[in-house]
């Protein structure tokens, strides 16, 4: 769902933002400086997969939904109900949640329902277009999208009164189905402005480049990849596994509460794969948790899911355990639509 003239749009978007470097990135020893907060260069990466005009509006949402509107007709909401714990507290809790694409006014999401509670790991699965993606890019607050109702609410906080930054600073990290270039800004430089933006959020001391470094080269590890990777700027000339592998390199090096990771396996081969798994599994902690957006059994061999969710037109239709994706795989949706 890229959209036509994505990369002119990504161009357009980051451009506002990011300086064009006319030299080399510099040696860790200098720092550089951009004429905007570092925390917007995380939110560049949510504009230039905007598929709309490049006005910023966000999935903003002023008024909470009361907890009397949500629906119960579907069918996992019982099994949602029935996570209710009152001795934990969801890391993420979505009720009802309805949205529509902001230009077209069309409905996508139609009453999701959802509760992620820490440390676990969440796949959603689903036939094309059936809103996934979608689901994904409203929790981080995308531009493309308008929530109409439902709440979302995200470590005890309305993450619909959270302009998309504040989100992300908040601990939401979200990988995309297609991950952008960001030309004149070096990896190492952008990792480094958005690591020191969360520090400050965090109230917690930033690195200096040359602090960063060896924690960055400590995380090339985990993610079995090259220095060389570190120079190059954002993504540019990256292959498909190479941007996939960069962007678990930026959960790595930023951490995140939830990890929201939309189709990461998708155009990886065995080895990519592999790699990306057990480098996702190296992050989870009893206090992190995964949504994952996939369409294939093979990466929840590699990281283990809570729960499966069905998403169909707009909601979610069956919430099950890892059986419920080896039915799709031998069955097809048909066995699990209504
Ligand atoms: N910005 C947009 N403009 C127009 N249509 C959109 C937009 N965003 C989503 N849609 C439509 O909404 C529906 C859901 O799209 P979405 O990308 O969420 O599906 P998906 O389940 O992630 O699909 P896939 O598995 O193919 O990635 C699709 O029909 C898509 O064309």
């Amino acid at each position: 769902m890229a959209g036509v003239n994505l990369q002119l749009r990504q161009a357009y978007s980051i451009a506002q933002f990011v300086p064009t470097l006319s030299s080399p990135p510099p040696p860790p020893t200098q720092r550089v400086r951009f004429g905007i907060s570092p925390s917007r260069v995380i939110f560049c990466n949510l504009r230039a997969n905007s598929a709309a005009a490049p006005t910023l509006r966000t999935t903003r949402r002023s008024e909470t939904i009361a907890a009397s509107s949500v629906s119960s007709s579907v069918d996992s909401n019982s099994l949602v109900e029935d996570r209710d714990d009152v001795s934990r507290i969801p890391l993420l809790e979505v009720r009802d949640l309805r949205a529509v694409i902001t230009e077209s006014r069309q409905e996508i999401l139609k009453g999701v329902n959802l509760v992620v509670y820490e440390g676990e790991v969440h796949a959603v699965m689903g036939k094309n277009g059936s809103g996934k993606s979608t689901f994904s890019k409203v929790l981080v607050g995308h531009p493309d999208y308008e929530v109409t109702g439902g709440s979302i609410v995200f470590k005890g906080q309305n993450l619909l009164d959270m302009e998309p930054e504040e989100r992300s600073l908040a601990g939401l990290f979200m990988s995309f189905q297609s991950p952008v270039e960001i030309p004149g800004v070096s990896n190492m430089d952008f990792l480094n402005m958005a690591f020191n933006a969360r520090k400050r959020k965090l109230g917690q001391p930033e690195l200096d480049p040359i602090q960063f470094y060896s924690h960055l080269v400590s995380k090339l590890e985990v993610v079995n990849m090259k220095t060389d990777f570190l120079n190059r700027n954002v993504n540019e000339g990256f292959s498909g596994g190479e941007r996939k592998r960069n962007e678990i390199l930026q959960l790595a090096v930023l951490g995140a509460e939830l990890a929201i990771l939309d189709e990461i396996d998708s155009g990886l081969d065995v080895d990519a794969l592999q790699d990306v798994a057990k480098a996702v599994n190296g992050l989870l902690t009893p206090k992190n948790s995964v949504l994952m957006i996939t369409h294939y059994q093979r990466l929840l061999d590699y990281i283990k899911p809570t729960l499966i969710h069905i998403m169909e037109n707009g909601r979610i239709i069956k919430t099950g355990d890892n059986s419920l994706a080896k039915l799709l795989e031998k069955e097809g949706y048909k066995a699990i639509s209504g």
